[in-house]
Formats: C-alpha cells, sequence, structure tokens
C-alpha cells in the first residue's frame, strides 16, 4: 500500500451475529434477525466508531434486515439518524440456494461433501440450486418483485456474487467515494470480500483467508486514485491495540 495522503475513509462493516450464525446455518439471502449478541456487536460498534472520531455522508446496505437493523443500530450509537441510507440488493449476501437453513453436517449429508467443500474453496463453484418454483427463491418474492428477474439468482458463486455487486460498485459508490464523501457500508461476509477483491486488486484465493468479523469495523484510507494506503479493524481507544492493521 503507498504512503499518499488519504482522500478519504471508507469502512466496510459485516453486520451483526445473526441467530443462524449463531446455529451455525448457511443463510445467504434467508432473512433472519440478529441474535442478541448481534445486537450488542452492532451497538458496540456504533460506540466504537464516535469515539474513534468517525462519522459518515452516506451509509449503504443491503436489502435484509440483519444488515439493516446493525446499520440502525450504529446510527443510533453514533447519533447520525438523519444520515442518507441506500438500500440494495445487490449488497445481499452471496445466494446459498439449497443450502440455505441447512447445518454444514446436515447440507453435508444430504448433497455429499464435495459441492459444500467446493462452493467455499472455489471461487467459480455455485451450491446446490433452489428450483424456480422454490418460495424461498428471490423472484418469488414481492420484496424483489421490481427487479428483472433474469438477475435473480437461484445460487450464487462468489464470482457471481462479485459480478452481481460490480455495477453498483462501479456507478454509484465509487463516484460517492470520488466526491471526498465518507461512506459505511454495512453488509455480508462474502459480499464484503468482493469488495475488498476490487478495493485491494486481490484474487479470491487471496481474500479467501481474511477474517470478515460480525460488527468488527474494517477501515481504508483511500488515495485520490481510490487506492487504499490502509486499511484497519478499528477497535475500542481503550483496548490495547487501537488500530489493528489488516
Ligand atoms: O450467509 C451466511 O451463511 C453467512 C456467511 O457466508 O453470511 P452473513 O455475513 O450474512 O452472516
Amino acid at each position: 500500500m503507498s504512503t499518499d495522503q488519504a482522500l478519504t475513509r471508507l469502512v466496510l462493516l459485516r453486520h451483526g451475529q445473526s441467530i443462524w450464525n449463531h446455529e451455525g446455518r448457511f443463510t445467504g439471502w434467508s432473512d433472519v434477525a440478529l441474535s442478541v449478541r448481534g445486537e450488542v456487536e452492532a451497538k458496540q460498534a456504533g460506540s466504537i466508531l464516535k469515539q474513534c472520531g468517525f462519522t459518515f455522508d452516506v451509509c449503504f446496505t443491503s436489502e435484509l434486515k440483519r444488515a439493516q437493523h446493525t446499520l440502525a443500530l450504529i446510527q443510533s450509537a453514533m447519533q447520525l439518524d438523519q444520515l442518507p441510507v441506500y438500500r440494495d440488493w445487490r449488497l445481499n449476501e452471496r445466494h446459498y440456494g439449497a443450502l440455505e437453513g441447512l447445518r454444514r453436517l446436515e447440507a453435508v449429508r444430504k448433497f455429499g461433501i464435495w459441492p459444500i467443500l467446493s462452493c467455499q474453496l472455489c471461487s467459480d463453484a455455485i451450491p446446490p440450486m433452489l428450483t424456480t418454483e422454490d418460495p424461498r427463491a428471490p423472484a418469488n418474492q414481492m420484496r424483489y418483485a421490481s427487479i428483472d428477474r433474469a438477475c435473480l439468482p437461484l445460487a450464487e458463486s462468489l464470482l457471481q456474487t462479485m459480478n452481481r455487486v460490480q455495477p453498483l460498485w462501479r456507478d454509484t459508490i465509487l463516484p460517492e467515494i470520488r466526491q471526498g464523501k465518507r461512506l459505511l457500508i454495512v453488509s455480508h461476509k462474502n459480499l464484503l470480500k468482493t469488495l475488498v477483491m476490487q478495493l485491494e486488486g486481490l484474487t479470491p484465493w487471496q481474500v479467501i483467508r481474511l477474517p470478515i468479523t460480525t460488527g468488527k469495523p474494517l477501515c481504508y484510507e483511500l488515495d485520490i486514485q481510490l487506492k487504499p494506503i490502509r486499511r484497519y479493524y478499528l477497535t475500542a481507544p481503550d483496548s490495547q491495540s487501537f488500530r489493528t492493521q489488516g
């Protein structure tokens, strides 16, 4: 990373722990609430951001309540309730298809070990898909009625997830950052990995080991070319490592 002066800061945040994170279930586009711990994590993230002197001009989040609720709790902790918030389905988590709702072991019993392992290790592997008639398929849900059905997945590889968010990243998010706006993006583990790949020019293999922990603000300082100068996780100012280099 270069040492030029920062144009702006961008904060990426995975929502607080959800009930299915806690139970070890594949979640994807299933709309699951935060757990009690998840709510605490979200409030703590807001208070750490505030204590570290962060503020924002615009927030982006997904169509899923675990991300939206996290963002609302952060805004409230930072007393930034009036900020403009853009919700977009393209910031939803990778769609896990027929794996959604299953625990790891249940999924292996149902589909075999390789389909489960490959979709976690290979960036182009697609999990077992939902059928088009399945009520869980996004095209059968009212909330996605305004989206072109051809764009809505039945399951996604990591690369398909990256391709789906690309137009939003290129045409909406990057222009806001170029104007010097301070952005907070509250989204999901795999979706955030695809943003990290694009920001840092990493391969899926390089990003696979990057921990995207629930409720931990990942801060980027960007130069005028929008290249990352520094990346770090924010922790409470009174803890030993105020800034942890990522
Ligand atoms: O969908 C899921 O199972 C998890 C991990 O991929 O994502 P999230 O960040 O939404 O908990």
